[in-house]
């Protein structure tokens, strides 16, 4: 009888003492449940190790963070962020589940959904492009997700395929939350492309929300000028994340970082020969410099490149096409 409780699952167990009568214990979850294996991934905060839990045998990844480490480099903030974040996005198949946090006297533990697929960038690398059909596919559920984490007021400001996993029947879940970033209540309504409204007092917040740039390649020009995150930010990555699948490559590449954001503020991208002119039209609704220009999420879902797809359950169920 285990119940969720803030994003820490606790559970019950009863123990009997001498006298024989029954004690019920709440206990939390804690290193001791469960049997680490191999390591997953090495971050430079975190490293991920597999992990099963010695009483329900399940599998998790488990993300370990040192907390020196994350005190020294002052990154409490990203880890409370991840942990409130994962939190809020608890009912949507696309994105990676938390199940427990919990820690020792050494470090911090999230107990997360294990994606044996590995990364999306993998996979992509390995088959060098996608075809249509494929990106078609992996197009959708990404924007799904995007959508249900953006009606739960969360901006992710971090898509790429690195960040965007598979499972075992190769199915997306989106991950890496700890630069989310959380839009102040009221719950905001639809896809809207509301800035980030930063009042004074978080001034603090303000800067870390300016302070923060996602990875080079998919940073939207907004967030170069010192404008705040919105929802549209997460849709420019997405644009870049479709072309990449297509082209094998992401549209604003340079030699460094300085020269990929120019770049970006110049729109300074083409097309390959043979680039499919649906996915080609639906990438130039996106890649627009002014975030109040692109295409918002639900003209997206009934743009033609996604024609006939099966959006809500019918797009979880069906199995992924094959890659070739
Ligand atoms: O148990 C909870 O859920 C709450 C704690 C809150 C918390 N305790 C911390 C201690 C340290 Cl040293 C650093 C951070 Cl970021 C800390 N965050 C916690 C524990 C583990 C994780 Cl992964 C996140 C938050």
């Amino acid at each position: 009888d285990e119940w969720r409780e803030h994003g820490a699952a606790v559970g019950t167990r009863t123990e009997t003492d001498a006298s024989g009568k029954a004690h019920t214990k709440t206990v939390k979850k804690g290193v001791k449940d469960f049997s680490f294996g191999r390591t997953l991934g090495d971050g430079s905060y975190s490293t991920v190790l597999a992990a099963t839990d010695r009483q329900t045998m399940k599998e998790y990844a488990v993300k370990v963070l040192d907390k020196r480490h994350i005190i020294k480099e002052k990154k409490v903030k990203y880890v409370n962020i991840e942990r409130d974040t994962l939190n809020r996005l608890t009912e949507h198949p696309g994105i990676v589940r938390l199940y427990y946090t919990f820690q020792d006297e050494r470090s911090l533990y999230f107990v997360l959904d294990l994606a044996s697929g590995g990364e999306l960038l993998s996979t992509l690398k390995k088959m060098g492009t996608f075809d249509v059909e494929c990106t078609r596919f992996y197009g959708a559920q990404i924007l799904d997700s995007i959508a249900y984490m953006h009606s739960r007021g969360v901006i992710h400001r971090d898509l790429k395929p690195e960040n965007v996993l598979l499972d075992r029947d190769m199915h997306t879940k989106i991950t890496d939350f700890g630069t989310a970033k959380i839009l102040p209540d009221p719950k905001p309504q639809g896809a809207g492309n509301d800035m980030v409204p930063g009042n004074p007092t978080d001034g603090a917040d303000q800067d870390r929300a300016n302070s923060f740039v996602g990875t080079a390649e998919y940073v939207s020009p907004e967030l170069l000028q010192r404008a705040n995150a919105c929802k549209a930010s997460d849709l420019w990555a997405f644009g870049c994340i479709i072309y990449q699948l297509l082209a094998g490559r992401p549209p604003f590449k340079a030699a460094n970082e300085y020269l990929t954001f120019q770049k970006i503020l110049n729109l300074e991208y083409t097309f390959p020969d043979g680039f499919p002119p649906l996915a080609r039209d639906l990438v130039e609704r996106l890649l627009v410099l002014d975030p109040a220009n692109r295409l918002p999420v639900e003209h997206i879902r009934n743009h033609p490149f996604f024609e006939g797809v099966q959006w809500g359950k019918g797009l979880w169920r069906q199995s992924a096409p094959k890659l070739r």
